[in-house]
């Protein structure tokens, strides 16, 4: 069996005294979509983060298709599409110029970068606002102006930190078709706090509370647990408190 593209191993992270992230171990194999749930404050962020790089662990190891994220950033990076929390940088740039400037920096010139800007655009439905700056778009474009972004290079591995906020229920539904049309041949970490969306697109559930694993169960076998979703992670959590 192949390695796992995502390698999360005894991952901690403390601020000062206060341990955000508490020797978490998991992978996320091909095909399987992660759903990463929690209280607020719980780790979720701080996890994506330590995996995308921005955070350096304090201890634990992370990989992305085999290459350390903190010994190999810039492999680990290739292997990744990230999209963190809130809007896109640089709200000056119109959508398009800003992807195609995220292109050229994938390493993409000519057609091909204009091809990938395009694909991308044309996935997200964000053709119509192509030549706005992005500081003047609604919540949900924004949304998935940074959804573009991370998934222009096609990447194996995506890390989506609650990719459906904001959005309008029918933007919703069309962001979910996209992630489940991925699926096949992605690894996928997402969080939310909408625990339908588990239901909807993931394969897979871990609930996190206070740095760490409480539960990681396919979400019908979760949901078995008790009367709902909704019932069951709010005992999970509440346990941990
Ligand atoms: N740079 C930082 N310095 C100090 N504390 C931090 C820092 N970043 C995060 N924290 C703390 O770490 C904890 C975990 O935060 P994190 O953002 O990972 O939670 P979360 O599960 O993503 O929450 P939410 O659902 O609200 O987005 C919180 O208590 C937060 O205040």
């Amino acid at each position: 069996m192949d390695a796992p593209h995502i390698e999360i191993d005894r991952l901690t992270k403390r601020f000062g005294a206060f341990t955000a992230v508490d020797d978490i171990s998991f992978t996320v194999r091909a095909g399987e979509v992660l759903g990463f749930l929690g209280p607020n404050g719980a780790g979720k962020s701080t996890t994506m983060k330590m995996l995308a790089g921005f955070v350096t662990p304090t201890a634990g190891t992370a990989r992305i298709m085999g290459e350390d994220v903190v010994d190999r950033p810039v492999a680990a990076k290739r292997h990744l599409g990230f999209l963190p929390e809130g809007a896109p940088t640089y709200p000056e740039m119109t959508v398009q110029g800003f992807l195609r400037f995220t292109a050229r920096a994938r390493g993409y010139r000519g057609t091909e970068a204009g091809d990938r800007v395009h694909d991308a655009m044309r996935a997200t439905q964000l053709e119509e606002v192509r030549l706005q700056p992005i500081e003047t778009l609604s919540k949900g474009f924004k949304r998935r102006v940074g959804l573009a972004q991370a998934l222009l290079h096609d990447p194996p591995v995506l890390v989506l930190d609650e990719p459906t906020d904001g959005l309008d229920p029918n933007q919703k539904h069309e962001v979910r078709n996209l992630i489940l049309r991925m699926a096949p041949s992605k690894a996928m970490i997402i969080s939310t706090h909408i625990l339908e969306e588990v239901g909807a697109v993931c394969t897979r559930a871990i609930v996190i509370a206070r740095g760490r694993v409480v539960a990681d169960a396919a979400p019908a076998e979760l949901e078995a647990r008790g009367e709902n979703l909704d019932a069951v992670f709010r005992e999970l959590t509440r346990e941990a408190a």
